[in-house]
Order: structure tokens, then C-alpha cells, then sequence
């Protein structure tokens, strides 16, 4: 295989519409992808006259300019005694399996190499770097002389999968580095990209980086069979195109690791209840799909049965806010935006990813009045300072573009070391199926 650089992966970021934390127990869960939400990653080697100009020996370079981080690194002298230990080294057989000993030892490396302050910021650099090198050292431990730059407009850490695009992005990328024929086999790069999430947060259900690898929307679902745990992913056709949905970012920071851990201990601390507040979850994901699927039959005419099963449907997300905010995810920040769609009556609103700050949706009544939704959008706004996006779901998951269609503009922005600008976007964009 001849491997030309530079290239570029790109993955999008999702919304769940129903079964975030519940999921993490085996409980169903659908997620989608959002169009206009994405992750991009240009990979390109690293050239004599990069080291001379910065004077080091580097031949290993992370740029993540959204974070305002750079790392360069010497393979050799910096990771050879990780790559080096037998037992950080992968075989064949376990190529997608997490291998804690790596994990374990990049953490160490990590702390004894960053400046760690206890900052919000602090805390997604070392996360970031962790994920970065797991997956690097897990892929491909031989690699030499590349930089990855990774640019998103999937908000960090706001419930929108931002991890899980970072994570897809540079398995994708990876493989392609490793020469491997798996470099667009999407399963691989989904159970890769889940070691990635692994590193975020201990314990995902995986649903975050089926969206960004495969794209669409998705029901994930579990199920035992002779005492092991399988999942089953199935690809949702189409949402009902009669509704229509906001997601609302109220830029408060949190942290996914931080919040399923809180669930954790809560679940530890009375199981009963907590299982049965999972299991009503799960029930409400459920009602909620067999509404869309009603809806979707019914909507070509507005009858009485429509609307019945439109206000049913907000019924079901009322009830699964309610218990994501009775097991402590929620915010007062996320509840404000609850009451006002409450008080303006203009649909069903609920957090959606891990909680704790971050984002919520609200599905559109298709009997509100456009003048209610303004209101709406316009307050959460100006009152509180949040962004208000109409979300456009489904779109293409992981995909790889290769040098020949990478033109000087994208490549002379990306190396750029700034946030990506819109005109770059809409050129990758025009790029992918
Ligand atoms: N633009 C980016 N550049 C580099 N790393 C990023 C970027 N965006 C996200 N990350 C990584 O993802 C982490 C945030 O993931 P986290 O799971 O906490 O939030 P999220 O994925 O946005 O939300 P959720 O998991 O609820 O959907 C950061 O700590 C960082 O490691
Ligand atoms: C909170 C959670 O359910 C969703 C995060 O987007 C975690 C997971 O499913 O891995
Ligand atoms: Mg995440």
C-alpha cells in the first residue's frame, strides 16, 4: 500500500434522544448524528525544516488548537520505555480489546510530563493526550515523523459526542498510518474508537462512537446470551419529518467521566432503586421509538390521532428528563431552558448526552406558533447567554479523504493554528458522500 500524506479523517458528533446514562447498564438507547456537527483531523509528516525552525529532534506532533494544546514528542526517547514493555504490546487476537497496562502506564507518563494545575482546561489536556496516545500506541507504536491536527466544531465537552468524533477520527486515521486493509472496515474502526471513549470515561456503552462511526441514527440494544453481554446495533430509517428539534448549549463545562462516575456510586449505594429508575429509562426509550414510529405513519394528515401521539411522545421525554434529573444529572442551568419550553408550551425538552451542564433538545410542537418558539429561542439567548442550534440529524460517519483531494487552501488553513474557519469547512464538507 502507498501511504501519501497529507489526509484527512472526519467524524460527527451526535445527539441522544433517549437513554444516556441507562445505556452505560445495558439499557436501549438512540442516538443520531448531527450534519452539522463535525471533527477533522489532517495527518502530514513532519519535515526537516519543521524541526530545525523550533530546534528539537521531534519526530511526533499533536496539535489539538481547540484546546490550546501542543505536544512534540520523540518517539524513541520519550514513549520507548511504553512501547517497549511486553505487556503494552498488542497481538493480533486482541487487536480491539482495552489493554489497562497501557492505560495505565501513559497515565503515569502523563503525570510526570504535564504541568498539571486542578483547571478545567488541565483536565481536558490530559484527557486528550491520554486518549491520543492509547489509541496511537495501541494502533501503531512504530510510527514516526507525522503531526496530527484536529479541528472540531463539535462543542467540547457539551453532551454532543465530542469525544467519541476524536476518538473516530483518529482510529480511521490510524489505520491508515498502519497501512491496514481494516482502514475502512467501519466495525474495526467502531470497537477501536470504543477504547478511545474507554479512556475518557471508564465504562461507555458505546453508543457515542457508533453514531460518529457509522453515521445516521441508532438504536443500540443489549442482550445476554450464555451469560455474555452482546450489543446490537440497528440503523434507524428516518425520524419523523413533521418534527423538528432545537439543541441548546448553555456552554456550562462538565465532565462525562465525572458524571457516570456519580451515577456509579449511586447505583452502588441503593441498587434497587436505582435499577428501577434504569429500568424506567429503558421503558421510556422504547415508548418514545414506538411514538416515532406512529408518528411517521400518521403524519401526512393531521388528525386527532396525530396529535394525540405527538403530545405522547413529549409525555415520554417529560418522564425521562424527570428521571435523568432525579439520578443528579441535571443542572439548574438545564433546567431553566425545561421551564421556559414548559411555560411556553412549545414541545418536549430534555437533557441529552451526559447532563451536568452541556446541552439540551427540545422537539418542536408542529402546533406551536412560530412566534412562541421565538420567544423561546430569543430568551434562552439573551437572558442566559446560550447558543440555540436547529439541528439537522443523520449524515455519513467516519470517511477519509486522501491527499489528491486535498487542495492548498484546506491544508494552508489547517495548518493554520486556529480554530477551523467556515469556508474550510464547507470545502471538506463538499468532499464527503
Ligand atoms: N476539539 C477537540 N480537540 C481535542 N480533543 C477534544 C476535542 N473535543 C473533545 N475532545 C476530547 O474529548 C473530551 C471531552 O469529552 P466528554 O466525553 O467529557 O464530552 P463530550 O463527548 O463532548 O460529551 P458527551 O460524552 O456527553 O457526549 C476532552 O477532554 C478531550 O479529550
Ligand atoms: C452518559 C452516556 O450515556 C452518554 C454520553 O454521551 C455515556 C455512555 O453511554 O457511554
Ligand atoms: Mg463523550
Amino acid at each position: 500500500m502507498n501511504l501519501t500524506f497529507p489526509i484527512i479523517t472526519t467524524a460527527p458528533g451526535k445527539v441522544i434522544i433517549s437513554g444516556e446514562h441507562s445505556a452505560v447498564y445495558g439499557k436501549d438507547v438512540v442516538a443520531s448524528a448531527v450534519k452539522n456537527l463535525r471533527c477533522y483531523l489532517l495527518v502530514e509528516d513532519i519535515s526537516d525544516v519543521d524541526k530545525e525552525n523550533v530546534h528539537t529532534t521531534h519526530d511526533l506532533e499533536l496539535d489539538f488548537p481547540d484546546l490550546g494544546l501542543r505536544c512534540l514528542w520523540n518517539v524513541e526517547q520519550d514513549l520507548g520505555h511504553i512501547i517497549n514493555n511486553k505487556e503494552n504490546q498488542i497481538s493480533s487476537n486482541a487487536f480491539t480489546i482495552f489493554n489497562q497496562h497501557l492505560s495505565d502506564d501513559i497515565e503515569i507518563f502523563l503525570k510526570n510530563n504535564i504541568v498539571h494545575k486542578e483547571t478545567h482546561l488541565s483536565h481536558l489536556h490530559h484527557s486528550a493526550c491520554h486518549v491520543f496516545l492509547y489509541l496511537l500506541l495501541h494502533i501503531v507504536p512504530k510510527i514516526k515523523n507525522k503531526r496530527f491536527i484536529m479541528k472540531s466544531n463539535v462543542p467540547v465537552g457539551a453532551g454532543l459526542g465530542s469525544s467519541a468524533a476524536v476518538s473516530v477520527c483518529l482510529v480511521q486515521a490510524l489505520l491508515y498510518c498502519m497501512g491496514s486493509e481494516h482502514l475502512s472496515d467501519l466495525k474495526t474502526i467502531n470497537d477501536l474508537s470504543l477504547l478511545g471513549e474507554k479512556c475518557v470515561h471508564g465504562t461507555p456503552s458505546g453508543i457515542d462512537n457508533a453514531v460518529a462511526t457509522y453515521g445516521k441514527a441508532i438504536i443500540l440494544t443489549t442482550h445476554t446470551a450464555n451469560g455474555v453481554k452482546m450489543k446490537n446495533l440497528k440503523v434507524m430509517d428516518k425520524f419523523p419529518e413533521s418534527l423538528n428539534m432545537l439543541l441548546i448549549n448553555t456552554k456550562i463545562p462538565k465532565s462525562t467521566k465525572t458524571l457516570v462516575a456519580n451515577v456509579k456510586k449511586l447505583h452502588e449505594k441503593d441498587n434497587n432503586m436505582i435499577s428501577s429508575i434504569l429500568d424506567a429509562m429503558h421503558k421510556c426509550t422504547q415508548g418514545i421509538l414506538s411514538e416515532f414510529e406512529l408518528i411517521r405513519i400518521l403524519e401526512s394528515e393531521e388528525s386527532p390521532e396525530f396529535e394525540a401521539t405527538v403530545n405522547s411522545l413529549f409525555e415520554k421525554i417529560r418522564i425521562n428528563h424527570g428521571l435523568l434529573c432525579s439520578i443528579g444529572v441535571s443542572h439548574p442551568g438545564l433546567e431553566k431552558i425545561k421551564i421556559l419550553s414548559d411555560e411556553l408550551k412549545i414541545g418536549g425538552t430534555k437533557l441529552t448526552g451526559a447532563g451536568g451542564g452541556g446541552c439540551a433538545m427540545t422537539i418542536l410542537d408542529p402546533y406551536a406558533s412560530e412566534e412562541k418558539v421565538d420567544e423561546f429561542k430569543c430568551s434562552l439567548i439573551d437572558l442566559y447567554g446560550y447558543d440555540v442550534y436547529k439541528s439537522q440529524l443523520g449524515g455519513t460517519g467516519a470517511y477519509l479523504i486522501d491527499t489528491n483531494r486535498i487542495t492548498k487552501e484546506i491544508l494552508l488553513d489547517f495548518e493554520k493554528n486556529t480554530k477551523i474557519n467556515e469556508n474550510t469547512v464547507k470545502l471538506i464538507d463538499s468532499l464527503i458522500p
